[in-house]
């Protein structure tokens, strides 16, 4: 499963939005569909590697391009056939029917296969879910290679629906930018490998996927307070806290002081506790305080948090300082990254309704911070609206301790200065990094072990 990286996601508002000003400009809907089908018949070409190919056509324009697709490869000599569901339904759609010269069959129980079947069927216009008879129609194709055109069909393409369609497809083409539904569970692993036609839409750069990761390189002439200073606030499990401060330092903080009075978890790290890390919180080298990892609701974490709200210090909330933390925030005039999980998200943000998307964007205006919404389909949004989509991550981070490092490296990346929203895209490529680097079997403390 992957998606291309730094790739644009519009809903299907958004989508039609790109396409009129596409129309504005002078390419025409029809000249989109041409592309749309051409780039659906290129890659069924490679897929099929000579074998004939089946194209599964829907009435709405997603089989417009199944149209267009199956005249191209036949004009290219492949054995192609293609099987509607229901006669073209909009003027695009009719016209691209037209134009396909050969027989079109009945999509029905009895209709022959193909090592190839190209899905057609539904794209964008989905407005409910397949019917069950439709569905354990198209089940029979399971365990043929699939191409599903723009998304596999039945799926809510803006992510806003649990429905799963009835076939996972290998290859998923979206057709000039990704979907919400590419990026989001349950319907992300249905999508299998998703790659990106672009068609010529200029499509708004407000939600994308995560960048490929970089090496932040020092400048040359930093030193350790300009590479940033993190403090983390350690309650009474202490190991959580630990493994934020090393993740701080590993993530390129140039110092760390750890509150407590554990050992270093790496020898460079500074432990203090009392008054002597609680005056910390004045010193303006200080970039980023954590709190959070392994510090439950209570007198204490909320008098730290007093402390650094006060202090207007850029802060990284995490699990119980974020609904601790979240009646002050209002104001917006300080930097901050909550990390919230589902169950600590669903706690905070009750309110939020709508895609994973729309419920991250939500919070962040509510909470004017940089939400990222963790999970295995990672959402980053900003209180600006932008949003971050970092599906797939690695599934070895599902690993107890692995939210503390991605606190740690917030700290990190938050203490440079710079766009908060930047620095969590930046600290959940880091955290996605170091876990595809080590693979199977890793445990939190993998994570903070080696460099990056
Ligand atoms: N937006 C764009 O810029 C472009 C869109 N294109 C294609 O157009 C697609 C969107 O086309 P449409 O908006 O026509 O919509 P779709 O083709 O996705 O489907 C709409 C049709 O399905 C019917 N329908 C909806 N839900 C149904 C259900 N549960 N059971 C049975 N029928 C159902 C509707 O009545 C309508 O006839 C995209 O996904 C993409 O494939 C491309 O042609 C190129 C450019
Ligand atoms: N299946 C998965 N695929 C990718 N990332 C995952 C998966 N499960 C969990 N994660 C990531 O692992 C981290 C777990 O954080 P969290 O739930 O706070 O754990 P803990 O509190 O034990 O540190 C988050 O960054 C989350 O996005
Ligand atoms: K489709």
């Amino acid at each position: 499963m992957s998606v291309p990286a730094d790739a644009p996601i519009l809903t299907a508002a958004a989508m039609r939005e790109a396409e009129a000003a596409t129309a504005r400009a002078g390419v025409s809907l029809g000249d989109l569909m041409e592309r749309a089908g051409a780039a659906v018949a290129d890659f069924a070409w490679r897929m099929a590697a000579g074998a004939p190919i089946l194209i599964l056509c829907g009435p709405g324009n997603n089989g417009g391009d199944g149209y267009v697709a199956a005249r191209r490869l036949k004009a290219r000599g492949v054995a192609v056939r293609v099987a509607a569901l229901a006669p073209p339904a909009t003027d695009l759609a009719k016209a691209a029917r037209d134009a396909w010269d050969g027989p079109v069959e009945s999509l029905t129980d009895n209709i022959a296969s193909a090592p190839l079947i190209v899905d057609a069927l539904f794209g964008v216009g989905l407005t409910r879910p397949l019917a069950d008879d439709l569905s354990a129609m198209l089940r029979r194709f399971s365990g043929r290679r699939i191409l599903a055109v723009d998304v596999p069909s039945g799926v809510a393409s803006d992510g806003d629906a649990d429905w799963l369609p009835p076939l996972a497809a290998d290859v998923t083409l979206a057709l000039g930018a990704l979907k919400p539904a590419h990026v989001l569970l349950p319907t992300a692993p249905a999508c299998g490998r998703c790659l990106l036609a672009p068609i010529g839409i200029a499509a708004d750069r407000h939600m994308q996927t995560l960048p490929a990761p970089t090496r932040a390189v020092p400048a040359p002439d930093a030193h350790k307070y300009s590479r940033g200073m993190v403090l983390i606030a350690s309650g009474p499990m202490q190991g959580a806290a630990a493994l934020s401060a090393a993740a701080a330092l590993r993530a390129g903080a140039g110092y760390v002081v750890l509150e407590g009075d554990r050992p270093a978890p790496l020898s460079a790290i500074i432990v203090e506790e009392g008054d002597a890390f609680a005056k910390r919180l004045g010193d303006p080298r200080v970039g980023a305080f954590v709190i959070g990892p392994g510090f439950p609701a209570g007198d204490a974490l909320d008098a730290r948090l007093a402390a650094a709200l006060a202090s207007r210090t850029p802060l990284v909330l995490d699990a119980a300082a974020i609904p601790a933390a979240l009646p002050h925030l209002e104001g917006g005039d300080t930097r901050v990254i909550l990390t919230p999980h589902a169950g600590e998200f669903a706690r905070a943000f009750p309110e939020a309704t709508g895609s994973k998307i729309d419920r991250a964007r939500a919070a962040a205006a509510q909470a004017r911070s940089v939400v990222i919404y963790k999970g295995a389909d990672t959402v980053v949004a900003a209180p600006d609206g932008r949003i971050c989509a970092a599906w797939p991550g690695s599934p070895w981070l599902a690993t107890a301790g692995t939210g503390d490092v991605l606190a740690g490296a917030c700290g990190a990346m938050l203490a440079r200065g710079g766009d908060p929203f930047d620095a969590a895209v930046a600290a959940v490529g880091w955290h996605i990094a170091q876990a595809r680097r080590i693979g199977a079997g890793l445990v939190a403390d993998d994570l903070v072990a080696a460099p990056f």
